[in-house]
């Protein structure tokens, strides 16, 4: 929230990866170890892509849009993600209808540097000493920041047994 200048953040627990193969576990005991995990006043955890019956992130953004029109949302995810982004559904539309801001994570820094999201968009980058103002700038606008970086990973999870088992 501080490097973006937003003012909350919506953690949307997804109803499962388009891309991925194996689904994930219950909605329900997601949300409960989301809401266990991240407990901060201006952070809401929501199954409201459930919800909305949406699951490519384009077909969320436009009914978020739809549901709340006076709020000027950011699309906020991993550099892994940027590095596929060019595979997701209607791709461009995200980039074009939201500023999006990008978290560094252990091994994806370089890929997502070189992905074709950021050479196509490459002048729409905001630089990281700017990350405040992209809250408020017009898509297509991106940041990438710099963080203290997690090894942490669903899979990872998965593979020990899922939370709490280790
Ligand atoms: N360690 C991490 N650092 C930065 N971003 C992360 C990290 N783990 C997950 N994310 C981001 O959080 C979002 C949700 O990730 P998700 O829960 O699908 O798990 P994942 O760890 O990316 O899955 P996988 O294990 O298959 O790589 C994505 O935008 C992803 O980029
Ligand atoms: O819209 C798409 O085509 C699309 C493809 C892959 C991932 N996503 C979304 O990106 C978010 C994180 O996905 P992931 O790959 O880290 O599990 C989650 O909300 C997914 O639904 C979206």
């Amino acid at each position: 929230m501080h490097r973006f200048g937003l003012d909350a953040v919506w953690w949307l627990v997804s109803p499962g990866n388009p891309l991925k193969a194996r689904g994930p576990a219950a909605m329900a005991d997601r949300m409960a170890v989301a809401r266990t995990v991240m407990q901060h006043p201006r952070v809401t955890v929501t199954d409201i892509e459930a919800k909305l019956g949406t699951r490519y992130t384009a077909e969320t953004l436009a009914a978020l849009k739809a549901v709340y029109p006076r709020t000027r949302f950011v699309w906020l995810m991993g550099a892994d993600n940027l590095a596929q982004l060019h595979k997701w559904q209607d791709w461009r539309t995200i980039m074009e209808g939201v500023p999006v801001g990008v978290l560094a994570r252990p091994g994806d820094r370089i890929s997502a540097r070189l992905s074709k999201a950021a050479r196509v968009y490459r002048a729409d980058k905001l630089p990281a000493r700017a990350s405040r103002l992209l809250a408020g700038a017009e898509a297509p606008t991106w940041c990438f920041v710099n963080l203290p970086m997690s090894t942490a990973s669903s899979t990872a999870i998965r593979a020990s047994g899922g939370w709490g088992a280790g």
